[in-house]
């Protein structure tokens, strides 16, 4: 019997590589996800164990991030013709390479009716939620509102920091005095009445509120940015009691290319995925009705 190597690839898949172009004060993004491969004569990698021809995976993770800036992300097609071409070069036994991106729109955060200069909204992303809660019957009956939204997803490429922490044996963070900040928010607030309130309008409103405090805030944490948000909707709307967010920290680490003498100014990222932080807080009017049963049907904090 005899058995032959069939058709075979290799790469890696899913780099997050996020541009930020940062010349002037109004920065631009690219974000995309990028997965690479080869194909080739690379029968004695898998046969003989034998690497001689094999570029690794990890190295077409660093040219992914590495072209980014060397040759730039003026469109997902450019940048790819340069990297799959690259590859071929750099791997001589490769006979061919496949570059796959996926590109994450963002559209700048509207303040006052004009795009803001480095605060971003992912394009389509948020599902708008209501929770009715009905409690008794006849004169004693309850009815609440909660209304929400869930995956806002925003991120500011500057006018972020965190710095000034609790420090012990195991911290290793450095502090950051200028960082991306990125988030895919739920928000939930609770009406304190249910007659005369145009529900569809209050929604576009505490949206639009709590992406210009995003926006617009200067955050020493993410934390001090939920608090802006909701003083932001409580100020603005009597009829709403509290809000509460729940905040992922989609992290954005600096993509360390000074290992191949290209400086990195805040310029590219790689967008880890997990573990993220995940801050979440109640912003509350101190005379706020009693909640009673509205958040039972709430999954966990919110
Ligand atoms: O905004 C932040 N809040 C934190 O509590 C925290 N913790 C951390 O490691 N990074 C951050 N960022």
């Amino acid at each position: 019997m005899s058995i032959s190597l069939g058709v075979n690839q290799y790469g890696k898949a899913e780099n997050r590589v996020v541009r930020i172009y940062r010349d002037t004060d109004r920065h631009s993004i690219r974000d995309l996800n990028v997965s690479t491969s080869l194909r080739g004569d690379f029968t004695a990698a898998h046969l003989e164990g034998d690497q001689a021809d094999v570029l690794p995976t990890d190295t077409q993770k660093n040219t992914s991030f590495a072209f980014a800036k060397k040759v730039g992300v003026e469109s997902p097609e450019q940048y790819g013709i340069a990297l799959g071409t690259h590859f071929l070069t750099a791997a001589p036994k490769a006979t061919g390479s496949q570059i796959r991106i996926e590109e994450y729109a963002w559209d700048r955060i509207q303040v006052d009716g004009e795009g803001h200069d480095h605060s971003f909204v992912r394009r389509g992303t948020e599902t708008r939620t209501a929770i009715i809660t009905v409690d008794g019957r006849g004169d004693d009956q309850r009815v609440s509102v909660v209304s929400g939204l869930e995956d806002l997803t925003v991120l500011k490429s500057t006018g972020s920091e965190f710095k000034g922490f609790l420090k012990d044996e195991f911290t290793t963070l450095e502090e950051a005095d200028d960082r991306i900040m990125a988030t895919s928010l739920t928000a939930r607030w609770r009406y304190n009445k249910t007659d005369g309130i145009n529900f569809d309008e209050v929604y576009e409103d505490v949206k639009k509120l709590c992406l210009a405090a995003f926006a617009t805030t200067y955050s020493r944490a993410l934390q001090e940015t939920l608090h802006a948000m909701g003083k932001a909707v409580l100020e603005a709307h009597s009829e709403i009691d509290e809000i509460r967010f729940s905040a992922p920290n989609k992290h954005h680490f600096l993509y360390d290319l000074d290992r191949f003498g290209i400086e990195n100014k805040g310029e590219v990222f790689i967008a880890a995925d997990r573990p993220y932080g995940l801050i979440e807080a109640q912003v509350v009017r101190d005379d706020a009705s009693d909640p009673g049963e509205a958040w039972t049907a709430v999954p966990s904090f919110i």
